[in-house]
């Protein structure tokens, strides 16, 4: 074996939980995904899906993929600038701007590479980029992409981004970047008294709406609406690969800027323009979640349902504020444990370690959907009490 074989195996984290028996990871669908799916040939509950609004099969959506692909074809083969855009490119553009109360958006082939391509391209060498110490993966790569100087805050922590924002040079630019809601833990971010710093100190913010959009605010507007924040952002990503049923990301802000980003953003211009299918679906995923405000209230019914029965039952839920609903572990080990008991009882959960964590903070995510009945809620709080209970996580 090479240098480079020797050096990774010693780190195959993987290996040691496949020859414990509790691996994890790339189970197999082999259905349609609702809250029940086939699973590796097993019928089980899935509550760790992001698709909150429970839209993934909705055969509107269906129809609509299918119309696209009938139309256009399979895929656009270029990248927007050039031979990439269609029509309903624009059209889903020009939607979600209004939708998020801003100005104008653009539509890239996955939310990670919104994060990825646009983080770098408003910050350069002067410059600072602040985020939360919990924001996600694909907004640490874009920080990494920048030549800016790069500052952090304790999760949440405002007297924390206070004192890094004094830090900064007063005329250079300070785009703290934040997700609306922590998709790990559930918890929000403080976007009012965020704003409040970013006045105070001349600064700009860009929120992550992955967790948020379908979910929070005025028809699912998220949760720079549901605090009244929204004139105060300067730009808001989103992604279609949770509440729209769909995969691709945008992201919105003044006409001036999202004009600079049209012609610089590298996974912009660098990336072909998503397939018609995934576009046309995220369209009518979105024309759903705004004419149908009764499916954000099943979505609240079964969701505050479910953090009653959990809470009730012993386990630590944390500051949730949202459907999804941490179960703390606090060991790895017994994370990856109580993930293959919950499967073999029939319900999917996904176990959340570092990096997406701090050590101390493992923890299984639960996550709920529109279309999850209380049976449901009820079987797996039962179920999860008794292997939470048999690895002596909770009395
Ligand atoms: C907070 C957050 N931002 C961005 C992304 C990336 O979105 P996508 O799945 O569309 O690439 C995710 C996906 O997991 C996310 O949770």
């Amino acid at each position: 074996m090479g240098l480079l074989q020797d050096k990774l195996a010693k780190y195959d984290l993987p290996q040691q939980y496949m020859a414990m028996g509790v691996y994890p990871y790339f189970r197999t669908i082999d259905s349609h995904q609702d809250t029940e799916v086939l699973m590796d040939g097993k019928k089980v509950l899935m509550f760790g899906s992001n698709a909150y609004t429970g839209l993934t099969y909705d055969k509107r959506i269906i129809e609509a993929a299918k119309a696209a692909t009938d139309k256009y074809g399979t895929g656009c083969a270029g990248s927007r600038l050039l031979n990439g855009t269609l029509d309903i490119h624009v059209e889903l553009e020009k939607e979600l701007a209004e939708f998020v109360g801003k100005d104008d958006a653009l539509c890239f082939s996955t939310g990670f590479t919104v994060n990825e391509g646009v983080i770098p391209q408003l910050t350069g060498r002067n410059d600072y980029i602040i985020c939360d110490d919990r924001v996600h993966a694909s907004i640490v790569d874009g920080r990494r992409l920048s030549f800016s100087t790069q500052l952090k805050y304790k999760h949440n922590d405002m007297a924390e981004l206070e004192k890094e924002l004094q830090k900064c040079e007063p005329d250079a630019i300070k785009l703290i970047v934040v997700d609306s809601v922590f998709s790990m833990e559930g918890d929000l971010a403080n976007l009012p008294e965020i704003v409040r710093l970013k006045k105070k100190y001349n600064a700009s913010i860009m929120v992550d709406e992955a967790h948020g959009l379908g979910v929070f605010g005025k028809q699912g507007r998220g949760v720079c609406d549901h605090f009244g924040v929204t004139e105060d952002i300067d730009l808001i990503m989103g992604t279609f690969s949770k509440s729209l049923a769909s995969i691709g990301g945008f992201v919105a802000g003044d006409a001036s800027v999202i004009n600079w980003l049209r012609h610089n953003a590298r996974s912009y211009i660098f990336q072909a323009s998503n397939t018609p299918a995934a576009t046309a679906a995220a369209r009518e995923a979105l024309h759903i979640i705004m004419n149908e405000p009764e499916r954000q209230q099943r979505l609240w019914d079964i969701t505050n349902y479910a953090l009653k029965k959990f809470r009730d039952a012993g386990f630590e839920i944390g500051e949730t504020e949202s459907p999804i609903i941490p179960l703390y572990v606090r060991d790895a080990e017994k994370t990856f444990v109580v993930t293959k008991m919950a499967f073999d009882e029939g319900i999917f959960i996904n176990p959340v370690i570092p990096p997406a964590c701090a050590p101390q903070d493992t923890l299984v995510r639960v996550a709920l959907m529109a279309t999850h009945t209380k049976d449901q809620v009820d079987y797996a709080v039962e179920k999860l009490t008794k292997c939470f209970r048999e690895l002596g996580v909770i009395e």
